[in-house]
């Protein structure tokens, strides 16, 4: 966490002290309904031409998810296309209405403010988007974009307003002197710095950064970075930073959270989340990213099959569709050699990996130093007769159903604490590894 600001502008009196809770999300659900609405109504060509409803489908955007963010810290949030990331930041401003849960921003709960109450925590609350291009107006001067939220929440005179836009400008590393310039005269790294000023310029206590520094270049990103650094300082300021890009996050957090399929699946400090990583997922995205120097060999590309559809997620833990760790299911005797190999074949099955001729090579292939026995192996011979007999769906969905959905991770939603190893502050890591037992 960055320290005490040598400067508050705030002028509230209800300000939280630095290094206490200042936004606390609990069991947030954002759910979108998509295909059942006007949208759907489609002609019947055979009936008529009454318009009838197809049914709807439920995208399970963002599920369940908790945390606080402290006054003055950085929590980073990161996780691949589609993990809910911008969602959970618009159902947190409540851009979006949320399905279930709640946000509490200085103790109050969002859900119970209406009027004045509700405009003032909207001041407080800001947001920065990805594209700082699309997020300005190109026929609007910088200076009036920057000074047109004073005026939408009635703050300060006219004379003081073009005076702040001036200091802010400055404060963000950008010229006064292009107070009259229109967006395209900037670059993409300015760009994003007006937009800052423009957050600023309502005196926030709080900023979401929807990939704030994502369609920079890598050469800007840090400039940028290090200025949003700068002002935190400066102003006190509390960051929900949302990133997927792993480095970037690891340069501006105190803390991160992990999210996969609309859930939260570690949350730790800083440094502990990147020296001591609980959760597979979280080991598969620090082992993707690249390496420096080729020469280096890592685990590389461990992140395989697809990311399941938000419409219907899997059962228990979301990431074990793909876990590389997945656990045995404890209705069989296997050597973990056994598992390894079984859980090799079933999801090479699934996948449609390999080609095969006949039954030796395939057991070279997948068995070779380890076979279950038991009914393990009965369950294991007859997807492998199937396969030989070119029935994959049928060999691939008996593997899921006696394997597969059979593990603890299928079964039971996985939520641990664990002992840091960095620091003192929580660790969460959601996975079945983590249960002390
Ligand atoms: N308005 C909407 N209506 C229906 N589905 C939506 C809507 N907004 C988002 N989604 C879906 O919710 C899921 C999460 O999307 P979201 O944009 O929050 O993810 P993200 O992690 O921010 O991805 P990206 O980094 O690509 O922006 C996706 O499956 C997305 O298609």
């Amino acid at each position: 966490m960055s320290s005490e600001p040598a400067r508050s502008i705030s002028d509230d009196d209800d300000d939280i002290a630095f290094g206490e809770t200042l936004v606390s999300v609990e069991n947030l659900t954002k759910h979108f309904t998509t295909g059942g609405g006007l949208l759907s109504l489609r002609y019947d060509a055979t009936g008529g031409g009454f318009p009838f409803r197809t049914h709807s489908d439920r995208v399970r955007a963002v599920e369940n998810v908790s945390f606080d963010i402290k006054k003055g810290e950085t929590l980073g949030i990161v996780g691949e296309s589609g993990c809910g990331k911008s969602t959970l930041a618009r159902t947190i401003l409540k851009l979006h209405a949320p399905t279930d849960g709640d946000i509490y921003f200085k103790g109050e709960n969002l859900a119970d403010l209406t009027g004045e109450a509700l405009r003032k925590r909207r001041r407080e609350m800001q947001m920065i988007f990805q594209d700082p291009q699309s997020s300005l107006d190109p026929r609007m001067k910088v200076g009036p974009i920057v000074e047109e939220p004073m005026k939408a929440h009635d703050i300060y005179d006219p004379d003081e307003r073009s005076d702040r836009v001036r200091d802010l400008l400055e404060k963000v590393g950008l010229d006064p002197q292009h107070y009259n310039r229109y967006p395209h005269e900037f670059s993409g790294g300015q760009r994003q710095r007006v937009n800052l000023a423009r957050a600023l310029a309502v005196n926030p206590d709080f900023i979401v950064c929807d990939e704030p520094v994502s369609a920079l270049d890598v050469s800007i990103q840090a400039q940028v970075l290090n200025t949003m650094k700068r002002l935190q300082r400066e102003f006190g300021l509390t960051y929900l930073f949302i990133a997927h890009d792993l480095s970037v996050i690891r340069h501006i957090s105190d803390r991160v959270g992990v999210m996969y399929l609309g859930q939260l699946v570690e949350l730790a400090d800083r440094d502990e989340l990147f020296e001591n990583p609980q959760h597979p997922y979280t080991r598969s995205l620090l082992e993707s990213i690249p390496v420096p120097d080729p020469r280096v060999e890592g685990r590389r590309g461990v992140l395989e099959g697809d990311v399941p559809s938000p419409i219907n997620p899997p059962s228990g833990c979301r990431f074990r569709t793909r876990c590389p760790d997945l656990i045995a299911p404890d209705t069989y005797e296997m050597s973990d050699a056994e598992w390894v190999n079984v859980r090799r074949f079933m999801r090479a099955v699934d996948r449609r990996t390999f080609t095969v001729t006949d039954r030796a090579e395939l057991l070279a292939e997948f068995f070779d130093d380890a076979y279950p026995d038991g009914e393990a192996g009965d369950v294991t011979d007859r997807a492998i007769d199937n396969v030989l007999a070119d029935e994959w769906e049928t060999a691939a969905t008996l593997l899921q159903e006696r394997f597969a959905e059979q593990s603890i991770c299928a079964l039971r939603e996985p939520s641990y604490e664990v002992e840091p190893e960095h620091g003192t502050n929580q660790h969460f890591a959601a996975c079945h590894l983590n249960a002390d037992d």
